[in-house]
């Protein structure tokens, strides 16, 4: 089998990584609780040889001479477990030496460009294939979805999520799928459009606070770190979205909050480290941080027993036609374990429902933080941009409170959502694994062929490739909202191009509508299941922060470090100059 060399030539992503001058004084949660664990360096540690921080050496001859005879042994060792079994197939070496310098899927990026839309990266005793072509992905997330899991992702998140949807089994996937996804529907999503309007007037009424107490001073701006904000905005929406609990961190601090960013920093720590350190017996009694976890884990475990007791205690079972026909308007509680709760024939024990309540806790929380982040980011470098989505929330809201109607009227800071989503794909990798061997699509300049894949593969599909592929986008790297208004005929065999009509009334455009090329929620059976409630609750939460403020960055956005685990953030908080529209009512 041949081995083809690799080059880093991804200088575009490169200087997105500086060190963020404001380091220091950074209040976002999830670096406080890097500080309160003694990991500082997480995102760059040299002690961390896990998967969103593999870095891939580029195996050119200059970079050849520095390798170590670890990592020469390593690739040695991939190739003998898995050698040839992937036929033709292109490989990258990756080594275990130049682990430590970027995220893993910028190198993953470079490697697409020089190796093509599926290749293997061989890396120690494991390999892992890696696809960035849209008919690959079509393969693997909706042609032949239930012959793959979640693979190493769900060897880490089980611990916390357990059973919930996203690192389910099939067989439990099935049936709960079947009872969450009937929750989403549309009563219970417009009376969301009401949660994330009371949640975001907390967080636009806290700005105003921070605005006055200057103005006192005479000064117009406040800084702040933004990110922080809206991770406690989505903390707040999730909670009472979900199980009708009121966080209240946009104002205030809890154990039960600590608790919640404590489990959320152990999963993204643990999606990022490939040693399941964890399992080790007594690590959770001997490591201080898994003593940590674990006692986080039970504040929040007791919260949602006790949310989960109280449910079932005032149960009122019904069916789910007539669940989804309640009056939402005047229901006191609208949340998803109500429903679960009340719905007939689908008894559960609690454990499972502690599962899902904590599956989509974290799901829908990062997520949602970090597109409102990087909408800001990108805005605050495109002023006419943002001026353009203004004047969109002025003419479509005015004096009016927001409803699910004025969320459909607000295209384009819809189309600002989901271009976020494409340059910045939260996460930037889906996981999986073949349960059976496969036949893989050769995809775009591949191997007409095909690739065999034998049972038990590692695979990524990376967004980030099919979201920034100059094979599929123009100008990729551009942040371009209005791209998504003009249909794109296909160029390429098998693939049926961008054509809105395939999906008529869609609220984003979705991966139908670009046949698998744009993939923002994922796509086929395990698609997000939150992919509406996501859609507006960041569409509510941006259109009222743009509708009263208008926001620069407070440095250079070179200084604003991207680190990434399951959700790309920010390494030290989105800074950030915020002042009172001079044109608003
Ligand atoms: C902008 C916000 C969000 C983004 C970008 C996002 C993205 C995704 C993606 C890409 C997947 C597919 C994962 C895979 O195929 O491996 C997924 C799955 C999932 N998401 Fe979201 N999500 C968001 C918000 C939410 C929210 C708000 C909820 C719940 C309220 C949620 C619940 C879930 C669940 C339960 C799954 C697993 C679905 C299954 O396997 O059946 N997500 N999400």
């Amino acid at each position: 089998m041949a081995t083809i060399t690799a080059s880093s030539t991804c200088g575009m992503m490169m200087k997105m990584n500086h060190q963020h001058p404001l380091s220091s004084s950074s209040s976002s949660r999830l670096t406080q609780f890097n500080s309160f664990s003694h990991c500082t360096s997480l995102y760059k540690s040299s002690n961390n040889p896990k998967l969103s921080f593999i870095r891939c050496q580029s195996t050119n001859t200059e970079d050849k001479t520095k390798r170590t005879l670890l990592d020469n042994a390593s690739n040695l060792l991939t190739n003998l477990l898995s050698g040839g079994s992937l036929g033709s197939m292109p490989i990258a070496e990756g080594a275990v030496s130049d682990l430590f310098d970027r995220p893993l899927f910028f190198s993953l990026y470079d490697w697409f460009i020089e190796h093509g839309s599926v290749y293997k990266l061989a890396f120690g005793p494991k390999a892992f294939v890696v696809v960035s072509d849209p008919l690959v992905a079509r393969h693997i997330l909706r042609e032949n979805a239930f012959s793959y899991d979640k693979g190493v992702l769900a060897d880490i998140l089980e611990p916390i999520m357990g059973k919930g949807l996203i690192p389910a089994d099939i067989s439990t996937w099935k049936q709960r799928r079947r009872v969450i996804a009937p929750g989403f529907h549309a009563l219970y999503l417009e009376t969301m459009v009401k949660v994330f309007t009371n949640c975001s007037e907390r967080t636009m009424l806290k700005l105003e606070n921070l605005l006055e107490e200057r103005r006192l001073t005479g000064q117009e701006t406040v800084e702040l770190d933004l990110e922080a904000e809206f991770s406690n905005l989505a903390l707040d929406i999730i909670g009472l979205g979900v199980f009708n609990y009121d966080f209240g961190s946009v104002t205030k601090e809890s154990p039960v909050i600590q608790a919640v960013y404590g489990t959320l920093f152990e999963a993204e720590h643990r999606s990022t480290f490939y040693i399941p350190y964890w399992k080790v017996p007594l690590a959770r009694w001997v490591v201080p941080r898994q003593r940590k976890f674990h006692n986080d884990l039970k504040v929040i475990n007791d919260c949602l027993d006790g949310l989960i007791k109280n449910a079932k205690e005032t149960r009122e079972e019904t069916d789910v036609e007539k669940l989804q026909q309640r009056d939402y308007v005047n229901l006191k509680d609208a949340s998803l374990l109500r429903f679960l709760v009340d719905m007939r024939g689908a008894d559960v024990d609690d454990r499972q429902l502690r599962d899902d309540l904590m599956t989509m806790l974290i799901a829908g929380h990062e997520t949602t933080a970090a597109v409102l982040t990087w909408a800001i980011f990108l805005l605050a470098q495109h002023p006419a941009k943002m001026k353009k989505a203004q004047a969109e929330i002025d003419s479509v809201l005015s004096q009016e409170e927001i409803t699910f109607e004025s969320v459909k009227k607000l295209e384009y800071l819809r189309l600002i959502v989901v271009e976020v989503l494409r340059l910045y794909p939260q996460p930037p990798l889906l996981i999986r694994r073949s349960l059976t061997s496969d036949q893989l699509p050769g995809g775009y300049n591949g191997d007409k062929n095909g690739y065999n894949l034998p049972a038990g593969t590692d695979v990524f599909i990376s967004v980030y490739n099919l979201h920034r592929s100059p094979y599929f986008w123009d100008k990729p790297d551009e942040f371009e909202p209005e791209r998504f208004l003009v249909q794109k005929q296909s160029e390429v065999e098998g693939w049926a191009g961008f054509d809105p009509s395939r999906s008529p009334g869609a609220l984003y455009p979705n991966e139908i509508i670009s046949d698998f090329a744009f993939l923002p929620f994922g796509g086929g059976p395990r698609k997000c299941v939150g992919d509406q409630f996501a859609l507006m609750e960041s569409t509510v939460a941006l259109a009222m922060l743009l509708q009263k403020f208008d926001v620069e960055l407070r440095g250079s956005p070179d200084s604003v470090e991207l680190v990434t685990g399951a959700t790309m953030h920010t390494k030290n908080g989105l800074w950030c100059k915020v002042k009172k529209r001079s044109n608003v009512h």
